[in-house]
């Protein structure tokens, strides 16, 4: 009957979320590590990369910045949970060329420097905080490398489930997935006010990562800005700001120096150009110039379009009101720059 099938597909999800989950073996090693110091890892900066740092190292740097935040005391996050937890996050990530576990620790060092270096963090709360570094981290979980786009032409499952930002409701899935797994919940101990309030944080952070959610809603904090708004503690203006926080660490790649900028854009130009190959061979279509290996000469054209489009403007609007988070805007003017000349040599 349904009461069976229903306990039969709880299990069945409970044996998929046990095998998407962090070994033994691995939490206790990340659980007796040491952790190297913020500064060690250079965690401060908006010039961070990860290219020296091992798989190991990336786990310990993402402890250390809950540590320095002190969620770990505050929200009462057993040890053992934290890194089952970093590591289960970590391994629901796929091997992809960009939208990978590296892109997600990127993603959400800009966070903890835009909150710490940037001195955004006296604008929220301890919760917020925790809930803006838990949705960078698990803000493009099991990311195929495609985009919403090719899930609605090829009609995939996901597509089906999720007609509206359909990654990104996926990407939010998996982070409850990996929270309701055993051992897995760093929310275990807040109150039920706290957890939905903390969940409902991580929700609309994750979502607001697609880009097209992103022009909808920048217009509403232009306004806001303009107006010379100051306190941002109603509910849709902080909300309206995590968002845009959101997708300022999101696009942060394009900030970082020439040479980490550089290597990126070519993790980034490898992915769109697999999705382009799929779509010439399994769907028969011409794929956009961005995704289109045979247009590579035109990236650096493409790349200041997406500087003036989309980076600039946001970097620009967010530095007027918090001015210590210039140098994401200064990066990338400088990158406008490189990319400009190249574009001019083609
Ligand atoms: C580097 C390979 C080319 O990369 C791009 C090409 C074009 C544009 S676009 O702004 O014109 N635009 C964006 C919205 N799409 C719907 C239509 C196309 C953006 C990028 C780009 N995106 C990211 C974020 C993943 C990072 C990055 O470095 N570059
Ligand atoms: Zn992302």
């Amino acid at each position: 009957n349904a009461c069976k099938l229903m306990a039969k597909q709880k299990v069945a999800l409970e044996c998929l979320s046990y095998h998407a989950t962090a070994s033994t073996e691995d939490t206790s090693r990340l659980c007796q590590d040491n952790i190297p110091s913020a500064e060690i890892y250079n965690l401060y900066s908006f010039q961070f990369h990860d290219f020296d740092l091992s798989d190991e190292d990336t786990c310990r740097a993402t402890l250390r910045m809950f540590l320095q935040c002190n969620l770990v005391e505050k929200f009462h996050i057993p040890y053992d949970v934290l890194c089952r937890w970093i590591l289960s996050v970590k391994k629901n990530y796929r091997p992809v060329k960009y939208h990978n576990w590296r892109h997600a620790l990127n993603v959400a060092q800009t966070m903890f420097a835009m909150l710490k270096t940037g001195k955004m963090e006296r604008f929220m709360s301890d919760l917020e905080i925790l809930g803006l570094l838990v949705a960078c981290l698990c803000h493009d979980l099991d990311h195929r490398g495609t985009n919403n786009a090719f899930q609605t032409k090829t009609e995939s499952p996901l597509a089906i489930l999720y007609s509206t930002s359909t990654m990104e409701h996926h990407h939010f899935d998996q982070c409850v997935m990996i929270l309701n797994s055993e051992s897995n919940n760093i929310f275990q101990a807040l109150s039920p006010v706290d957890y939905k309030d903390v969940m409902r944080v991580v929700e609309t952070a994750i979502l607001s990562t697609d880009l097209a959610m992103y022009f909808k809603k920048r217009s509403k904090f232009h306004e806001l800005v303009e107006n010379g708004e100051f306190d941002w503690q109603s509910q849709e203006k902080k909300e309206l700001l995590c968002g845009m926080m959101m997708t300022a660490c999101d696009v942060s790649a394009i900030a970082k120096p020439w040479e980490v900028q550089h290597k990126v854009a070519k993790l980034v130009a490898d992915e769109f150009f697999d999705q382009g190959d799929l779509e010439k061979l399994q769907l028969n279509q011409q794929p956009i110039a961005m995704m289109d290996r045979e247009k590579k000469d035109e990236l650096p054209q493409m790349q200041v379009g997406f500087i003036d489009m989309i980076c600039l403007p946001l970097y620009k609007v967010l530095s007027d009101t918090f001015p210590w988070i210039l140098p994401l805007y200064s990066g990338t003017l400088d990158n406008r720059q490189r990319w400009q000349d190249l574009a001019e040599k083609v």
